[in-house]
């Protein structure tokens, strides 16, 4: 109580001086007042409204009132009004029936003594009194609040029992995200009701992230959802641990994530199905072929690949239409289909040539040999039967080229080759035919056995270029540049990356020459930056590369003896690096960036394109893989994942580079969708360092 302000005393007594007496009494004690007196009802009715007072001391017995009145009239006034008897005659059993009815004390008139110690008392009580109702009040006000958050919010909120895993309270957002109209109905389920209820989200894994949540600490995770209707649909689900009014609680937040799901497999369908025909394309074919290679190499079981082009087709679809062609196209898709095994493949290589992959066929090469020629034959004999259309037959041949894996440091080009060779040489043998690969083995282990013995010693004979391939906006003006390394084989010329970083991967040469890469490229950044081109150049880092433990110590060496601007340097990286251990990757992204290192995703939509990693990573750029943007002006597929390349991009505010633009078409293409930046041929093709600075000073001027 503030005792600045006196307190206000309403004495209810006939006898002023009994009252007088009191007030005396009061004053000599410390007490500092005002004070009024009453004697009737309405005095006092007047006194409690007006006056205000902090305490009351009332008579037992007035002539035209009385003290038991007065204190059912205090009470319904305010019940935390300190009310005290103060009377001459009062017996036990009257004193008692008081404090019963409210009194907070009574006095004797006989012992006034006592009256300060009452008073004071009752005051102090009425503090503790006024605070116990205020925090009540506030408690009342945060739980309102609370609720209020709990329920406004979008995202649905769980409280589970940590103890039990069960449910015990749901906000309204879960109500209507898994389609339920009653809290009790939630309640009277189980996790085990709202998950798909099949590995691996049935009840029981769910109990399990609860479990994890407990031992390790918050998860996040996604969780395929079903609604009270049965209709299935993805969240994403943040658990932690809460202790909540001294309870052990887990708190789940589950968000709605239908729509990221479906981008997400958009994009994927689009760069690994083939719209036309729905059989998987080129680049899922590859994927598989990898695999199956890796496979059989431990394994020992062979394998094969077979190319299958079609006979005449192109007379078809050039005499009758493309309608005609489509057609033809689907129905041999799905006969080619029906002649192959669950776990084998058959992929659209792109026109009327087909590809299938066949796994696990035979413990040894002949036997392989035997059985995919048969299945050959049978996919023969399936496209000899005639394809009906539009009320006519259509009469077409297959040709087909077998080749079988593995065979010793073969990859999937080469059987890709092998396969075609033989398809082509069954062409020649007169159509309608199957023919079988012939390997000249030996000669391809021995040309790579050099290869790799020479690339050894290139750093060292200093035989390394770095090439810079401008980078520039609508305008054409450079912006930046992606740094490209070429190797200046003895006898041989400029040889392409795409024959030696392989190599150089495997061989483990890839981190010497991944370092030379960076300091040279560091070097010129230095040099232009300090010619005043304000340029971002951008390195490709191997995922060996990437992975070394002393990575980001490497970078940031580099960084210092080359003096370089690490805010102009920006590090390519594979979508498969990312993915394939994230946190480590994350941790190191998030260490170069903070030293102003940016970060660009290399052939966006050739990987996983999991928006979910995308969103994690401090990322700065996606670049679009070559193959998509070359084909995009004349296949919807591809065109349809540029366009969603560039949605994901502006929705996850990254900037996107158009990578092997050649053409204007393209160039148009690109620029009416939203893209900014550009590389490739149309522009420039990768230029040797005094070329390049020629032109960047050329286009300063
Ligand atoms: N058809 C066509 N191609 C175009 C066009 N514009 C650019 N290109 C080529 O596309 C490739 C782009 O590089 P990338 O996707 O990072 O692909 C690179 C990258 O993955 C790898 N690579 C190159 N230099 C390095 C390096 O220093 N370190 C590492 N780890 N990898 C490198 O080798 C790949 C191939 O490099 P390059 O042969 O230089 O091939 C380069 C470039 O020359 C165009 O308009 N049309």
């Amino acid at each position: 109580m503030n005792t600045d302000i006196p307190l206000r005393i309403l004495f209810v007594e006939d006898v002023p001086a009994d009252a007088e007496l009191a007030a005396r009494i009061l004053s000599k004690e410390g007490l500092a007042f005002t004070s009024i007196r009453v004697e009737t009802q309405e005095e006092f009715l007047n006194a409690l409204i007006e006056y205000r007072p902090d305490l009351i001391l009332s008579d037992y017995s007035l002539p035209q009132f009385d003290g038991m009145r007065a204190l059912r009239l205090a009470l319904a006034h305010n019940v935390n009004l300190p009310f005290i008897i103060v009377t001459g005659s009062i017996d036990e059993e009257t004193a008692v029936d008081c404090i019963k009815a409210g009194a907070w004390d009574y006095v004797l008139k006989e012992r006034m003594a006592r009256l300060p110690f009452a008073a004071k008392s009752a005051l102090e009580r009425r503090k503790i009194r006024l605070s116990q109702a205020e925090s009540a009040v506030m408690l009342r006000e945060s739980e309102r609040r609370y609720r209020e958050i709990f329920n406004a919010t979008n995202e649905a909120i769980f409280i589970d029992d940590a103890a039990t895993g069960q449910m015990i309270d749901v906000n309204d957002a879960m109500l209507r995200m898994y389609g339920y109209s009653s809290k009790q109905e939630v309640l009277a389920g189980s996790i085990g009701d709202l998950s798909a209820n099949r590995p691996p989200y049935s009840q029981a894994e769910a109990e399990q992230h609860l479990r994890r949540t407990l031992e390790q600490g918050p998860q996040t995770f996604e969780w395929l959802a079903r609604k009270r209707s049965g209709e299935e649909f993805w969240t994403e689900v943040s658990l932690r641990g809460s202790d909540i009014g001294g309870k052990g609680r887990i708190l789940a937040v589950v968000r709605d994530i239908t729509e990221r799901k479906a981008a997400e497999t958009a994009i994927h369908h689009l760069a690994y199905f083939d719209a036309l025909t729905g059989l998987p394309n080129r680049r899922l074919f590859r994927d598989r072929l990898n695999q199956a290679l890796a496979a059989a190499q431990r394994s020992n079981r062979w394998g094969a690949v077979l190319f299958v082009d079609l006979d005449q087709f192109k007379q078809i679809n050039d005499a009758r239409g493309h309608d005609v062609g489509d057609l033809l196209l689907k129905q041999v898709s799905e006969r080619l289909n029906r002649c192959r095994r669950d776990e084998d493949t058959v992929a659209r290589q792109g026109g009327d040539e087909f590809v299938v992959l066949l796994v696990h066929l035979a413990a040894t090469h002949s036997a392989a040999i035997r059985l995919a020629t048969r299945v050959a034959e049978k996919i023969r004999d399936a496209a000899s039967v005639p394809f009906q259309i539009g009320g006519l037959d259509y009469h077409i041949g297959v040709s087909i080229g077998i080749t079988v894996f593995p065979k010793a440091t073969e990859n999937v080009d080469d059987l890709l080759r092998e396969a075609d060779t033989a398809m082509y040489r069954a062409k020649e043998a007169g159509r309608n035919t199957v023919s079988y690969f012939e390997p000249a083995m030996q000669e391809a282990v021995q040309a790579r056995f050099a290869l790799e013995h020479d690339l050894r010693q290139a750093l060292a004979r200093n035989e390394m270029r770095l090439l810079l391939q401008p980078q520039v906006d609508g305008q054409g003006r450079f912006v930046g540049a992606e740094a490209l390394v070429r190797w200046e084989r003895p006898g041989q010329g400029l040889v392409s990356p795409m024959v030696f970083i392989p190599v150089a991967e495997e061989s483990g040469i890839i981190l010497a020459l991944g370092r030379w890469v960076l300091e040279e490229a560091c070097r010129l950044l230095k040099q232009l930056d300090a010619a005043g081109h304000i340029l971002r150049l951008a390195v490709n880092v191997s995922p060996r590369q990437f992975r070394q433990p002393d990575f980001v110590a490497c970078v940031c060496e580099v960084l210092q003896t080359t003096g370089a601007d690490p805010t102009h340097l920006v590090l390519e990286v594979t979508e498969g690096l990312v993915i394939e251990n994230i946190h480590d990757t994350i941790a190191k992204m998030i260490e170069l960036n903070r030293l102003g290192i940016r970060f660009s995703i290399d052939d966006f939509g050739t990987g996983y394109s999991s928006l979910a990693y995308l969103k994690r990573l401090p990322l700065h750029e996606l670049k679009i893989d070559r193959t998509f943007v070359q084909d995009a002006p004349t296949d919807p597929n591809d065109a349809a994942l540029v366009e969603t390349i560039l949605a994901v991009a502006r929705h996850l505010n990254l900037s996107v580079v158009a990578e092997g633009v050649e053409t204007k078409i393209q160039l148009d293409f690109l620029k009416q969708r939203g893209c900014e930046v550009f590389q490739g041929y149309f522009f420039d093709r990768p230029l040797l360092w005094p070329h390049f600075q020629e032109k960047a000073f050329l286009q300063m001027r």
